[in-house]
């Protein structure tokens, strides 16, 4: 590992980080990491929906033996903030995944490694120091998958987020312009040897969805064949509406996380945070919800978590930090976000998670006044 990596002196929040990643980024990679979907109109309300909340403010409270610890899945976590799962880590750093599993475990935070990472989930365990999920994207190959999660299982990782929200290439027109190209899924670290059928582009007048390619994308039976198949707690990612939470239940799984992929899959889909609480109602307390998308203050953390998710995931930030100080800047984000997060806490009268509640979010038909 580089000893190069530093913290830039003036950083203090997490927006800090983006510029300075642009400008060491090329082009190609900040497009990539910072993109969206479409006209990025889901990218930019991941945030509004965050803005728009007011909170409550409380004084004089008694914040003895408080904290932010909690169990997940049996396993520990200092505090409820994750690592997202994004790919490419080696856009930003040459020892990729690696700089950031070292970062999250600096700053105590959970991450979940993703099934395109530049190195492999072998490789990331090894340097792990800190909980560790794996996101898992079923490939067409059913026998390769189950290969996969077989590896995932003995590397030592300690849940599987099953990604469902992407079953096909979205449409990236920031990319488009700047003109990334990402490796062969062939080409990934995790998937070598896995036969690629490529379904990119299509003849004019041709459909490019409908000729085969949804024959092979995964389906809801391929996550019962997924349960009897692990005995690792099994998490969705992608889960937006209360009907698709319902039907995850059914199918056995442990958590799920609302999620629209930080705005990279379908344009104008509501904000994270807005289609939370209705996935929250419909599972009512049978398992874990978390989720993520916009996450950039440690108010941002408490406002998901009286909206009643367990946890909060993180993308994009903690790309900027490895951009720009390697497993260093991974840790500072993270551990801003914790402090912000505290502090947060505190000044809404919340000693530990399990206080933080809806009578945190200042009523909306009561702008002036509770
Ligand atoms: C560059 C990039 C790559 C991503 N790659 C993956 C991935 O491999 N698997 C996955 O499930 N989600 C992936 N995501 C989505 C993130 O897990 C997460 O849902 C999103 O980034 C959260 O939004 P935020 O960036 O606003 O925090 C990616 C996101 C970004 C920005
Ligand atoms: C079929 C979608 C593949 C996207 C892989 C990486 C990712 O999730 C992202 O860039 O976002």
């Amino acid at each position: 590992m580089s000893s190069d990596y530093a913290i830039p002196a003036g950083v203090v929040a997490l927006e800090d980080y983006e510029a300075l990643a642009q400008a060491r980024l090329s082009p190609q990679a900040f497009a990539y990491f910072s993109g969206g979907a479409g006209d990025e109109a889901t990218l930019g309300w991941n945030r509004a929906a965050f803005e728009k909340v007011r909170l409550v403010p409380r004084v004089l409270g008694d914040f003895a033996g408080g904290g932010t610890g909690l169990t997940l899945f049996g396993h520990s976590f200092a505090h409820p903030i994750l690592v997202a799962p994004t790919a490419h880590h080696g856009l930003a750093v040459p020892e990729a995944e690696i700089a950031t599993v070292v970062g999250a475990g600096g700053a105590k935070a959970g991450m979940v490694a993703s099934t395109e990472s530049d190195v492999t989930l072998e490789e990331i365990a090894r340097a792990a120091r800190t909980p560790l999920w794996f996101q898992l994207y079923i490939q067409h190959d059913r026998g390769f998958t189950a290969d996969l999660v077989r590896r995932v299982e003995e590397a030592g990782y300690g849940a599987l987020v099953v990604t469902v929200d992407a079953p096909v290439h979205s449409l990236r027109n920031r990319e488009q312009r700047a003109g990334y190209v990402g490796p062969k899924l062939s080409e990934h670290a995790n998937l070598r040897g896995l036969y690629t059928r490529h379904v990119a582009e299509a003849a004019l007048g041709e459909s490019l969805m409908f000729r085969g390619f949804l024959d092979v994308a995964a389906r809801w039976e391929d996550i019962a064949w997924l349960r009897a198949r692990t005995r690792l707690p099994i998490l969705l990612k992608g889960i937006m509406t209360g009907e698709d939470a319902e039907i995850a239940l059914a199918h056995g799984v442990d958590g799920l996380i609302v999620s629209n992929h930080g705005g990279r899959v379908l344009d104008t889909v509501p904000a994270s945070l807005d289609a939370l609480p209705g996935v929250v109602r419909q599972v009512a307390g049978r398992v874990p919800v978390l989720m993520d998308g916009g996450v950039r203050r440690g108010t941002d953390v408490l406002k998901a978590l009286a909206f009643g998710a367990s946890a909060v995931l993180v993308g994009r930030p903690c790309l900027y930090g490895l951009a720009v100080a390697g497993p260093a800047g991974v840790a500072h984000v993270l551990h801003l976000l914790r402090c912000e997060f505290e502090v947060a806490m505190v000044l809404t009268g919340c000693r530990t998670l399990a206080d933080i509640g809806p009578q945190v979010i200042w009523p909306t038909d009561r702008p002036g006044g509770q």
